[in-house]
């Protein structure tokens, strides 16, 4: 069964669909340039308006770029999510200090434009729970992520990964059978490419991507 995250909710009716629809992970971004940026207390009205508190019925995952201890503690303290997703320039180190502080686990993001991005892979193997490969964004991007850009695929094929990984970047509804092919990605994310504009969920794009994965064949993840 392949897994998939959806990234950058922002309002009740797109995540209850997420939620109902199958993803396993949901995405909440903090990061105020981004159009999907929650404040840790907005971030918890959405969990609660939705019954996520409780339910947890997918994992929930905050999505950070270079994060400071404030914010951190804010989010730990305000939303608690299983997951934190560093999505900027951190450090093995910096990690672990994310994890010892927060106790949430680790998504690691890895930009890839080229086969050379994948030596970094080694310097996460005891570090984080899971990897996400995403297409690296320009220099004079407005963001590091959520930009509906991908990459070669195929340069992930059979590559010996050290942690369960999420391929990122341009998926959508149409894509995500072939880019799971060619992969061979056992989980999925994706942002915009279940949007109608920045920032602005489609529920319908947000079920039909998460059937096109639910038809998938795959290995389970752990
Ligand atoms: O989504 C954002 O606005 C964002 C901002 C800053 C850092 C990361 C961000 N998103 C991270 C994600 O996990 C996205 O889902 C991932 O980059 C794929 O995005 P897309 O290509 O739009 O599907």
């Amino acid at each position: 069964m392949t897994l998939a995250k959806i990234c950058g909710l922002t309002t009740p009716e797109s995540l209850t669909v997420a939620v109902e629809a199958g993803a396993a992970f949901v995405g909440l971004v903090a990061f105020e340039k981004s159009p999907r940026h929650l404040a840790p207390e907005d971030a918890r009205r959405l969990l609660d308006q939705t019954g996520m508190v409780e339910s947890r019925r997918a994992k929930v995952v905050v999505v950070t770029v270079d994060p400071d201890d404030a914010l951190l503690d804010a989010l730990t303290r305000h939303v608690a999510p299983d997951f934190i997703q560093l999505h900027g320039h951190e450090t093995p180190e910096r990690a672990e200090a994310v994890r010892a502080r927060t106790g949430a686990g680790i998504i690691k993001c890895l930009p890839v434009s080229g086969p050379d991005d994948l030596k970094r892979v080694t310097d996460w193997a005891g570090v984080a729970d899971h990897l996400m490969f995403d297409a690296r964004t320009p220099a004079d991007a407005a963001l590091p992520g959520g930009m509906g850009l991908s990459f070669d695929w195929t340069l992930l094929r059979g590559v010996d990964l050290p942690r369960p990984w999420f391929l990122a970047g341009g998926l959508t509804p149409d894509n995500v059978t072939e880019a799971v092919r060619l992969s061979g990605a056992p989980m999925v994310d994706v942002s915009s490419g279940v949007e109608r504009a920045p920032g602005v969920k489609e529920p319908a794009l947000i079920r039909a991507f998460l059937e096109a994965v639910g038809t998938l064949p795959g290995k389970q993840s752990s």
